[in-house]
């Protein structure tokens, strides 16, 4: 890229937070649009407007199992991730409970749970987590309900390692829920390696008394960036989130062998749509979007993967040839992966806070960290800091997350930015 000539002002802005959210594809946009307009009825009524419906709602419900290497029977639609998370982690919560009512210390009072159960449901996490799985074990964990581990990520490579995690299981443990891929720095997680490790734990030495420990793994960093077969993870559950690969605003929940082999509970209670394990009159519409999102990835994934990964590698590329041993590739750590969209980068230097730098590049938008957390863009991430980046390299830390149809002409244009940036604020300081 040749940086002698005067740059023409280009009015161009380039979006590059496509972990916070990825706009429609117009596939995506052509079914909702269709399925509002012909599949209208009530999925419940037994006349044609209810059958268009319920087929629509069939043919998505294919796609996304088909997405993740499932079968349909076993996927239920859901508001979207947070939902998924949630449900997931309740339903552990109360599979422990019913399954060992000794264990309520009398179950709950008319003045709501007891506060001192004699033994809690025991659950194993990370400490790198979206809030969604992090937040509702927080609370429980503060009411007394559940006991918890948060795992710490290792600092040598980024992610939860499988020893850590066996380390955490105790007799009362119930549920391991661990991220596939991180959302701030793209590290994937050994999610197939954790789940074989502590499948071997439940069938080994767990006596009858003590619960089976369900596996859950929050993919919504990782479908339609790399391939996802619950198969290969051995997984009990699987979140998705549409809005993460260019479908809507609306998830779905993976159960491998719902109705007969893992537990589902109920968030809500209504008119028996999901069979009751999720009910409400179905969102058709934005339903038939995320199965056409689906299909996308299940045609395209690997046209989607290499691209993501060439466009994210000429950045990081542009990045050191630019600005050499001052910048710092936050999520590229020996002996892990990341998904291929994501670089997490600090330009080290005074006054390169991640933010001031991103309020200089006028084409660029992007984020710091994580966008539920954007209203703490001026403190370091908590998931750096986890991970062991060191607080000042942290706290200059940019999250650029590339999509499907980002270019290199895309790059150059905020390399430049970042230049300008980064020398402006240089000869401020
Ligand atoms: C890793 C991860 N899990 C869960 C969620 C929550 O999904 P939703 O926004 O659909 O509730 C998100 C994104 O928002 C995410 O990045
Ligand atoms: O990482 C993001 O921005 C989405 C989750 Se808040």
């Amino acid at each position: 890229m040749d940086l002698s000539r005067p740059r023409a002002k280009s009015q161009r802005t380039i979006y590059l937070d496509y972990n916070a959210t990825t706009p429609l594809e117009p596939e995506v946009l052509t079914a909702i649009q269709t399925a509002l307009q012909t599949a209208w009825g009530n999925p419940s009524s037994s006349y044609e407007a209810g059958k268009k419906a319920k087929a629509a709602i069939d043919t998505a419900r294919t796609n996304i199992a088909k997405m993740v290497g499932g079968k349909k029977e076993d996927v239920i639609f859901t508001s979207g991730g947070t939902e998924a998370n949630n449900m997931v982690i309740l339903t552990a919560m109360r599979h422990f409970w019913n399954s060992f009512p000794e264990a309520q210390g009398g179950g709950d009072t008319e003045n709501g749970p007891t506060q001192h159960r004699s033994v809690k449901p025991h659950i194993i996490t990370t400490n790198i987590e979206h809030d969604s799985v992090r937040l509702p074990l927080e609370a429980f964990q503060k009411e007394g309900r559940i006991d918890v581990t948060f795992v710490p990520a290792s600092k040598l490579t980024g992610r939860v390692e499988v020893q850590d995690i066996l380390a955490a299981v105790r007799p009362s443990t119930c549920l391991v829920t661990i991220m596939m891929a991180n959302n701030e720095t793209g590290i994937i997680m050994p999610i197939a390696d954790i789940m074989r490790a502590v499948r071997s734990v439940n069938s080994e030495n767990r006596s009858a008394p003590q619960p089976r420990i369900l596996l859950h793994t929050d993919a919504a960093q990782t479908i339609g960036k790399v391939p996802v077969d619950v198969e290969e993870l051995g997984v009990d559950y699987l979140t998705v989130v549409g809005h993460k690969f260019y479908g809507p605003r609306i998830g779905a929940l993976y159960i491998r062998g719902l109705r007969q082999d893992t537990p589902l509970y109920p968030m809500l209670y209504g008119g028996g749509q999901e069979d009751n394990y999720r009910p409400g009159t179905e969102n058709t519409g934005m339903i038939a979007g995320l199965g056409m999102a689906a299909s996308l990835v299940n045609q395209n994934l690997e046209k989607y993967e290499s691209h993501m990964r060439e466009v994210r590698d000429y950045l990081e590329q542009q990045l050191k040839d630019r600005f050499g041993s001052s910048v710092h590739f936050n999520g590229r750590l020996t002996g892990s992966e990341r998904i291929p969209n994501t670089c997490n980068v600090s330009i080290l230097g005074r006054g390169l806070q991640g933010q001031r730098v991103l309020s200089r590049c006028p084409h660029l938008q992007a984020s710091v960290g994580s966008a539920c957390h954007s209203h703490n863009i001026n403190r370091p991430s908590h998931i750096l800091l986890a991970i062991g980046i060191p607080c000042e390299v942290a706290g200059n830390a940019l999250r650029l997350s590339v999509g499907r149809h980002t270019t290199t002409d895309d790059i150059d244009l905020i390399i430049q930015d970042l230049q300008e940036a980064v020398t402006a604020i240089t000869a401020e300081e």
